[in-house]
């Protein structure tokens, strides 16, 4: 029985104002997968095992890739899938992008289909759109290729990673607020229209961050970590948010983001940041409001299809 195993690392997307862009793998949670040919001959069929019950075992968004590249590959094999996942699911941090990855790359290795990295983001994206009925990249990117990435166009596609920083890390703090379709809910929140000034201002923050990114300026970084426009449209679901930060920034933050489309935030820290105290303060908070969360510490990692 040929088998293939590999490990995916959640991720934080809409970095600042990079909505559908900036996206970043990180260590906090993470999914095994585990893939193998239990038969050769077909037609198609797929055992899926997963820890998690969140969602449709029959049909999610792993099984969803896993479909599209055996129709183009003509694979008519019985496979056996397993995901043992530690990423909350439908919280801001990529759970369906690392599950849809997993099988992107486990299916090129076990098939060896020898896949540039953006076919591998291009399959992974039809698990997001079984997900959230959109084939955003920016969480699949992330975990694919790891650390900072950038979508710059979807088709034909531009990615590119950047490398962050060695001294910057991070905290994922994760609000236990559970809400079916979760992303493609809050997607409805964006407005259709948008005032000049704050495309302007949106503009000046990606450019600032990217900049941030690549020269450690922790002044750019910081300016950067801004979003005039889909934070704004989404923090009527999450008032915890302007509070959050101002306990993070006040104990020396870089900055806080909304990890993808919430509830869960990524702060951004460094040598300054006194990371006791923001646990303590957060801490604190969350039980005055008699809201669950977690809290964990997390660092860049490397994405999946780089490690194989
Ligand atoms: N294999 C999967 N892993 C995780 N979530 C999945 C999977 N397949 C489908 N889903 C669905 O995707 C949704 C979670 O994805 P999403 O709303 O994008 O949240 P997030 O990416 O923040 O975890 C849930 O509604 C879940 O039922
Ligand atoms: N750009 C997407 C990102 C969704 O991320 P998720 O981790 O919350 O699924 C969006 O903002 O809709």
């Amino acid at each position: 029985m040929k088998s293939v195993t590999g490990r995916v690392y959640c991720s934080s997307a809409n970095i600042g104002s990079g909505f559908d862009s900036f996206g970043i793998c990180h260590s906090a949670f993470f999914s095994d997968g585990n893939l193998s040919i239990t038969e050769e001959q077909g037609p198609l069929k797929i055992d899926f095992r997963s820890n998690l019950n969140d969602f449709d075992m029959l049909e999610n968004s792993a099984l969803a890739v896993i479909r599209k590249i055996a129709e183009d590959f003509e694979i008519i094999s019985h496979l056996s899938l397993e995901l043992n996942s530690t990423i909350p699911v439908g919280m801001g941090l990529g759970s369906s992008g690392a599950a849809s990855v997993s099988s992107s790359v486990l299916m090129n290795e076990l098939f060896s289909l020898d896949l540039p990295v953006n076919e591998i983001i291009k399959y992974a994206s039809y698990g997001e759109n079984f997900a959230s009925g959109s084939f955003h990249l920016d969480n699949v990117t992330a975990s694919t290729i790891g650390n900072f990435s950038a979508v710059f166009s979807e088709s034909p596609l531009r990615i590119r990673k950047f490398d962050i920083p060695e001294n910057i890390g991070f905290i994922s703090i994760v609000p236990q607020i559970i809400a079916r379709n979760k992303t493609q809910e809050n997607r409805k929140l964006l407005p259709e229209m948008i005032p000049f000034k704050k495309v302007v201002r949106n503009i000046n923050f990606s450019n600032s961050l990217l900049a941030g990114i690549i020269t450690g300026d922790r002044d750019l970084m910081e300016y950067g970590l801004d979003d005039q426009i889909v934070e704004q449209a989404r923090m009527i679901k999450y008032d915890f948010l302007v509070d959050v930060r101002s306990i993070c920034k006040r104990n020396n933050a870089i900055g806080l983001i909304l990890s993808g489309a919430g509830p869960a935030m990524l702060c951004f820290t460094d040598d300054r940041t006194d990371k006791g105290q923001i646990r303590k303060d957060l801490t604190h908070y969350f039980q005055s409001r008699e809201l669950d969360f977690i809290m964990a510490d997390s660092y860049p990692s490397a994405g999946a299809y780089e490690r194989n």
